[in-house]
């Protein structure tokens, strides 16, 4: 196959940041993407529908001249976060998900909840009013090894949020586990998942051997080969609980090549084309369509975009690095790099 032509894809886990930060990265995700599940983990996070809104109207100014590219907002959830707030959110229209972050999970997330027993009666609302609970599912305690961590999240916690909540839609975020595969794979119809394009195409190799390279430093950590394999079978079953979500998320190079450099990948920029080198390895580009297009608007209760994106197979070369903030630049993933696929203009 030489050009792959599918309907526009959406992006269900992006971070854009804000200020400057925002401004330099939104370009290259509304260049591929309709639009995109705007990640809350600010600094202070977003925890209120009016924190929800003015932030939107920032990303809506930080958007290139002409640009159609919706970003669908989320709430951070916190051990304080009401029921009221949620209803309210779920009336605006405008929050789409709450997103749960463990305390000290990940990136911005010390304001994160602390044990999910406080959120109970928020979580029934959610579930009751139809507002999907997005999962940064790995549990936090120090006596878990890191690469463990999702797989005991799990047993710990997700599964029993869904007993206690067998109604509450749940998105769990960038799997990148078998265990996490296999028990969206078999879990109820209200359970899905978003699978990054690092974690398909790399196994914890590409982060480790010949030297630390802290750009494939990102959380949950990548995992053995025998993990990304299952996620490939995921991603290109053709189940609609699997759907594209980059996590794509950025930090200014001094940040990641650092002597404690900060955890995640920025995908952004070539994010379809990675995923088309992907669904390559598994001879199912057939399937990208409904991963990258279909089933997130399914899941989410909206409507495919209804124009399209055409990759062509060109060899092309990617910068080694894009502008960020004053006096920083940013360093996607595969800088530098040459890639098969090319996203037509
Ligand atoms: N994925 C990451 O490694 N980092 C994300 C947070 C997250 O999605 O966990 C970030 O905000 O930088
Ligand atoms: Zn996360
Ligand atoms: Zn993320």
């Amino acid at each position: 196959m030489d050009a792959i032509t599918i309907t526009r894809p959406d992006d269900w886990h992006l971070h854009l940041r804000d200020d400057k930060a925002l401004n330099a990265v939104v370009g290259h995700t509304a260049a591929q993407m309709g639009r995109a599940i705007i990640m809350p983990n600010l600094k202070p996070p977003i925890t209120t529908t009016e924190q929800a809104i003015a932030y939107r109207e920032r990303i809506l100014a930080a958007l290139p001249s002409g640009s159609t590219f919706e970003p669908l907002m989320t709430l951070y959830l916190t051990d304080t976060t009401s029921p009221e707030e949620i209803v309210k959110a779920a009336e605006s229209g405008i929050v789409k998900a709450v997103k749960l972050y463990p305390a000290g999970a990940t990136t911005n997330s010390a304001s994160g909840v602390t044990d999910i027993a406080h959120c109970d009666g928020v979580i029934a609302t959610m579930a009751k009013v139809g507002m999907p609970l997005l999962v940064h599912g790995e549990v936090t305690d120090s006596d878990i090894d890191i690469f463990d961590r999702e797989a005991e999240f799990i047993e710990r916690v997700m599964k029993p949020l869904l007993a206690s909540h067998p109604d509450l839609k749940v998105v769990f975020e960038h799997i990148t586990t078998q265990q996490a595969a296999e028990f969206v794979a078999a879990a109820s119809d209200n359970i899905a998942a978003t699978i990054t394009a690092h974690h398909l195409l790399f196994n914890r190799n590409k982060m480790l051997v010949g030297g630390i390279r802290p750009h494939y430093y990102c959380l949950p950590i990548l995992k053995r080969e025998q993990h990304r394999q299952a996620l490939l079978r995921a991603a290109t079953s053709g189940s609609p609980k699997f759907f594209l979500g980059t996590d794509s998320a950025p930090h200014a190079q001094g940040d990641k090549e650092s002597s404690c450099g900060c955890a995640g990948a920025y995908t952004a920029p070539v994010a379809i084309e990675l995923y088309a080198m992907a669904f390559e390895e598994m001879q199912a580009l057939d399937k990208l369509e409904a991963f990258a297009s279909l089933n997130g608007p399914r899941f989410y209760g909206l409507s495919p975009n209804t124009d399209s994106v055409t990759l062509e197979r060109r060899e092309w070369r990617l910068p080694e690095s894009y502008p960020y903030t004053e006096g920083q630049d940013i360093i996607p993933l595969l800088a530098g790099e040459i890639l098969p696929w090319a996203l037509k203009a």
